[in-house]
């Protein structure tokens, strides 16, 4: 901490290699990549026992009063429009210090986002990155000192008060950084801990099925990313199939066994420096994901996304959507080695309506 009393942290966005969908129930393997666009957090002493959030997404500061663990306007718990998730990230770890017999002193938080432009996200992961980076600046601003699993574990709880279903890939990508290999714990039964043995234990305690892993970047593949301009609703997607008769059908189990044998072949062939076999298994990912969107029609592939898919596989790369599809961002392999197909992929992207950002593999995660 300066001298003044201020504590920056800053936590990276990401993308999905592989896995998005599948990986929502615990257990199930994706690959993620964090990127070099961060969400800054400064948290600053203030006089009183409030909180003051401002976000660059807001107008305006907001000041928020504790009603027992929960913060809220004069009216009652709860959080403002657009500011859920540093709002669960600081009553997260305030009820760690609680716990702690630690006192919850009064302070600022200002967020800046570099993973909107002009207000419209970019759809590489503002929430899991703004709540990662809140939850390190606020327990750092109140002394506490923890390793990264721990700020993933307060990030995932933090997450799942507000949606037990996302998986928290995001998270585990702004925290460690690289190419990492995820499993999601089951979100809604780790809550239910923090909820009734406390915090404390909920760190404490094995999460089952939860794993994530370093994985290397891949040798002499460039990694190549394309912005539809359109904002998708991950939250929508994955409750609009979770509406539909399709959980617990056969085709479900298909789509989750072959992108389960997807991912480990692509974490087998990052391990292994296997760049045929990189590319192959993202083709693959392409296709099983188009499959899940022909037969459900979820609206997975817009017409920019298939564009940027198959103009990168022209060139003899392999693409896909990241995330949840709809909009958002697409991810390319590209030989490295070869400038001029990048360009021209590009330019067909362009083309296409799809503008391919200017970011890169980001190797650290979030700091302490
Ligand atoms: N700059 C920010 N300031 C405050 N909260 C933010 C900011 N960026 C993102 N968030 C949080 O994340 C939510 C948006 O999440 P989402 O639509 O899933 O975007 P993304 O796809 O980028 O993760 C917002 O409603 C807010 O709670
Ligand atoms: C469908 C998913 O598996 C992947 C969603 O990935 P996105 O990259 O679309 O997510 P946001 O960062 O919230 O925009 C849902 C999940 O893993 O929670």
């Amino acid at each position: 901490m300066t001298p003044g009393g201020t504590v920056v942290r800053r936590a990276p966005g990401k993308l999905f290699v592989a896995g998005e969908y599948a990986v929502v129930d615990p257990g199930n393997p994706a690959i993620l990549v964090a990127v070099d666009r961060y969400v800054t957090v400064t948290v600053t002493g203030l006089p009183g026992t409030g909180i003051e959030f401002t976000s660059d997404l807001g107008p305006r500061a907001v000041r928020l009063r504790w009603h027992g663990a929960r913060l809220g306007t004069h009216d009652g718990p709860g959080a403002p429009a657009g500011l859920a998730h540093v709002v669960s990230a600081t009553e997260t770890v305030a009820r760690l210090l609680t716990e702690r017999g630690l006192p919850v002193p009064g302070f600022g938080l200002r967020v800046e986002s570099g993973l909107h432009d002009n207000g419209t996200k970019y759809g590489l992961g503002s929430s899991g990155a703004v709540t990662v980076a809140a939850v390190a600046a606020v327990a750092a601003f109140c002394g506490l000192q923890l390793p990264p699993e721990d700020r993933f574990r307060l990030a995932l709880l933090a997450t799942a008060e507000i949606d037990p279903r996302a998986s928290g890939g995001d998270l585990a990508a702004s925290t460690w950084g690289g190419w990492i290999a995820y499993q999601a714990p089951d979100r809604a039964a780790v809550r239910d801990l923090a909820r009734r043995h406390g915090v404390q234990e909920a760190l404490r305690a094995p999460w089952p099925h939860f794993a994530a892993r370093r994985l290397p970047a891949p040798a002499g593949l460039s990694l190549q990313v394309g912005w539809t301009g359109t904002p998708a609703s991950t939250a929508a997607l994955v409750s609009d199939l979770d509406r539909r008769t399709w959980r617990g059908s056969a085709s479900h189990r298909t789509f989750v066994e072959t992108t389960t044998d997807c991912v480990h072949a692509c974490a087998a062939a990052l391990e292994q420096g296997d760049r045929r076999s990189l590319l192959e298994q993202i083709r693959r990912a392409r296709r099983e994901l188009a499959r899940l969107d022909d037969e459900v029609g979820l609206g997975i592939f817009t017409p920019p996304l298939t564009a940027l898919c198959d103009a990168a596989e022209a060139a003899g790369g392999a693409a896909k959507p990241s995330g949840a599809g709809g909009g958002d961002c697409g991810i390319a392999l590209l030989d490295a080695e070869a400038p001029r197909d990048i360009d021209q992929v590009r330019e067909r992207w362009a083309t296409a309506g799809v503008l391919p950002l200017p970011v890169r593999p980001a190797a650290e995660g979030n700091e302490e």
